[in-house]
Order: C-alpha cells, then structure tokens, then sequence
C-alpha cells in the first residue's frame, strides 16, 4: 500500500493563552491517500483550521503523531517545514493573498521563482496553468482588476503552479457568492480528477461541501464523523487537459 498523503494518530494541539490551555485538537485520527477530496467540516472553534495548520506544516502538534507525504512534521527544522511547503503542499486561503502589484501571471511565477525555477520556464509554466483553469485572458490583470471569484480561481493556479501532491485550503469560498463558490469547487475537482491531486479544505457552507469525496466532521478538537460522499457529477477543467501536472487522478 503506498503511505497516505497525510497521517495523524491521536494528534493534540494546546494554546496557551496565559495561564489557560485551550485544547483546540484533542486526539485527531485521520488518514487521507493521494486524490482524496476531503471537507473539513464543524461547528466554528472546532480545530478546522488549527489542523490545517498542521498539515501544512506551519505549526507542529503539542501531542501525537503527524506526518506530512511521510514526512514527521515534529521532527522537522523550521526551514525544513518552509521546504516542504515550498516544494510539495498548496495552500488556498478565504482571503485569496494575492500580490496586489503583481498581475495574475507574476503572482503564479512567484512561487516557481520561489523554487528555483528559470525564468523562461517560469513564464511558460504560469501561463499553462492559468490557460489549463481558463483564465489566460485575465494574466495581465492585477488582482484590484478582477472579481473576488476570478482572484480566487488566480489563487487556485498560483497553489497548483508547482505541482504539489497536496493543497490544504482554509474556507476558500467564505468570501465568495453562491455561484462564484459552484465554480471554485468545480475547478479544485476537475484538478483532483484530472491530476490526482489531494485536496484537504474546511467549510461551512453546504453547497461547498457537497463536492467533496470524503467528509470528516471536527467537534470540540475530535473527529465526531468520518464519512465517503458520493458525487454524482462530471468535473472537467475548463479548457480541457492541460499541461500542468503529469499524474493521473484516481476517481472514488
Ligand atoms: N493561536 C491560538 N492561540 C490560542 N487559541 C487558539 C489559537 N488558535 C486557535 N485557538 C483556539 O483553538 C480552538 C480551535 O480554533 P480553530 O481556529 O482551529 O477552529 P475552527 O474550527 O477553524 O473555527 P472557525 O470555523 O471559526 O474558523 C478555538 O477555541 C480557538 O479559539
């Protein structure tokens, strides 16, 4: 069997906030194979986004075990950890951060320049991705240019540009309508069908939620439900199959 993408066993996380302890996780079981579409879901305090925290590895568990594409978070060196996320997560935030003088294009190469990657490249590479989402006609435009929901999608290509085996998104539609929410999920899954890219997100919304493969429901820092979500429908990206990535998703 090949490892899981992400592994916790009995994962805990204190905060201490002066002399009180807040236990955000409380003994979190959860394993996630490559090309899983995982919602993380319940009621808010609940640890969503301090897990995602720890699978992104920007925060280390106060108990437990974590590891990260088999890598043990704990053990890593703070640099090691910004290396792995450099180099093999995504991240996607409700807030989209992007660049504001950079346009879409520069705010995708930034991360391949990031990593090294050479100039010409970098500028092919951006422009593959962001045709592969449909957004090639918006590359020029800075991010006080485009809608909420095109900053998001930019947002999306820039988390995929490098190719990571997994991207951990934190609420990605909280700030985007109805339609605008439809449409995100719909690219994250094409990605995942199309790539087999794993996607660990967190929500609220319903809507959002009914994309998802998997569901693991987090109440009070434990794992109240762990449960696979049938989908019914097709995801394809919206120019067909690109050049992005080489893999070749599973389907559950
Ligand atoms: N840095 C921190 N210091 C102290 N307490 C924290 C810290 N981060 C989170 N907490 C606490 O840990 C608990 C879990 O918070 P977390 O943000 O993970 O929940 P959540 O499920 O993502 O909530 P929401 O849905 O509102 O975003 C909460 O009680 C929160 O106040």
């Amino acid at each position: 069997m090949t490892e899981p993408v992400l592994l916790a066993r009995g994962v805990s996380k204190v905060f201490a906030q002066g002399r009180v302890e807040v236990r955000a996780l409380r003994g979190v079981d959860l394993e996630v194979s490559e090309g899983e579409f995982l919602a993380l879901v319940g009621p808010s305090g609940s640890g969503k986004t301090t897990f995602l925290n720890l699978a992104g590895a920007l925060d280390v568990p106060t108990e437990g075990e974590l590891r990260v594409l088999g890598r043990r978070v704990a053990a890593l060196s703070r640099r090691e950890r910004a290396e792995l996320r450099l180099h093999a997560l995504g991240f996607v935030f409700q807030a989209y951060n992007l660049v504001p003088v950079l346009t879409a294009r520069e705010n995708v190469e930034f991360v391949l320049e990031l990593q090294g990657v050479p100039g010409a490249e970098r500028r092919a590479r951006a422009e593959a991705v962001l045709a592969e989402l449909g957004l090639a006609e918006l590359s020029h435009r800075r991010p006080g240019e485009l809608s909420g929901g095109q900053q998001q999608r930019v947002a999306v290509a820039r988390a995929v540009a490098a190719r990571p085996r997994l991207v951990l998104a934190d609420e990605p539609t909280a700030n985007l309508d109805g339609e605008n929410a439809e449409s995100l999920m719909h690219l994250m899954r094409a990605l995942r069908d199309a790539h087999g890219m794993t996607f660990v997100f967190s929500t609220h919304d319903p809507r959002v939620v009914k994309h998802a493969g998997r569901v693991v429901t987090l109440v009070d820092g434990r794992v109240a439900r762990d449960e696979p979500h049938e989908v019914e429908q097709e995801y394809e990206l919206p120019a067909g199959s690109g050049p992005v990535a080489g893999r070749q998703g599973s389907r559950s």
